[in-house]
């Protein structure tokens, strides 16, 4: 069994601001929370499919805190298939877990028994992931299909709404809208860079409510996976910030900080 983390009701207090509300509020769309673990240098991971540890043990246990806190958890196929993540919040007596969200338009994870994150849903200690693709039922290999489903798991069709050199490429409305029709009232974006770029563009700043860093003190150096949205122009062409919080409070863990903030205010 993996080692339980502690989180002070005093720190909890202090991210309050910044979390879903304790009772989910009818709501169009899901609270959504982007959150991740920086380096100095912007970097994620020191190379794509590279699993780095940036966090310290307080910002760790709080990570795990705000996984507590949502009805889901999001990532990347990427960072499934770097990672083999559990996705599942490790604070000693917490009630519920997230649910885990894999956005994988093509199926590049091919799911097996032994991935952590189902022997974690067989221990009890979490859910089984939904799979968000592109591909239609009929493309999906039946074991797989079944692997998911004993654990409680689905796969979810999204149609694909943009081609990028023949990438599926999924609405964000569209995800959460389905995500919400699941009963999954918030969720938490962890990543990785390619998620969050793509959610930190202005389209899509009006469904993210939080955003929650923390950076570590160490540059991990030219070539890691580096969060960096893509650049935006006014209407002469000028280049502006991609992205700017406001609300800005700093919170420090331990060697790291977490910065809370809010891309723009409802
Ligand atoms: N430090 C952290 O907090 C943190 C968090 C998560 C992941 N990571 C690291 O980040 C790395 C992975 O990041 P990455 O950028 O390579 O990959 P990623 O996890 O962002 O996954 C990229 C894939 O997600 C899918 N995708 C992304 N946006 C999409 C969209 N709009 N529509 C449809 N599909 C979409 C595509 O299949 C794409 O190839 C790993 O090394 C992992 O260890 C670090
Ligand atoms: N907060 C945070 N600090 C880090 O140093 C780091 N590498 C991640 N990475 C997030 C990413 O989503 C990983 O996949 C999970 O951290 C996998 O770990 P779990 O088994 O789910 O705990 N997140």
């Amino acid at each position: 069994m993996s080692e339980k983390l502690t989180f002070s009701a005093s720190a909890a207090a202090s991210l309050e601001p910044h979390l879903p509300p304790g009772e989910a509020q009818p709501s169009k769309q899901p609270f959504v929370t982007l959150t991740f673990a920086t380096s100095l240098d912007s970097s994620l991971s020191l190379a794509p499919g590279v699993r780095t540890h940036l966090s310290g043990p307080g910002s760790k246990a709080m990570t795990h805190y705000l996984r507590s806190r949502h009805a889901a958890i999001l990532v990347g196929v990427s960072t499934v298939l770097a990672d083999n993540p559990g996705l599942n919040c490790r604070i000693a007596d917490s009630t519920s877990q997230p649910r885990p969200i894999v956005i994988d338009p093509h199926l590049r994870w091919k799911p097996r028994s032994t991935d952590k994150v189902f022997d974690i849903c067989r221990s009890g200690d979490g859910l089984a992931p939904f799979i968000v693709t592109g591909l239609s039922k009929d493309h999906i290999p039946k074991e797989q299909q079944e692997l998911l489903q004993h654990h409680g798991g689905k796969y979810i069709h999204i149609p694909s709404t943009k081609s990028d050199n023949d990438r599926m490429r999924f609405d964000w409305d569209i995800v959460f809208q389905v995500l919400l029709a699941e009963g999954l009232t918030s969720v938490m974006v962890e990543g990785g860079g390619q998620i969050i770029n793509s959610l930190l563009h202005p389209t899509y700043h009006k469904l993210i409510d939080s955003v929650i860093v923390t950076i570590a003190p160490t540059w991990l150096g030219k070539g890691g996976v580096v969060v960096s949205p893509d650049r935006v122009c006014d209407a002469q062409g000028t280049p502006q910030a991609a992205a700017r919080l406001s609300q800005v409070s700093w919170h420090p863990f331990g060697e790291d900080v977490v910065l809370c903030g809010k891309l723009h205010s409802r």
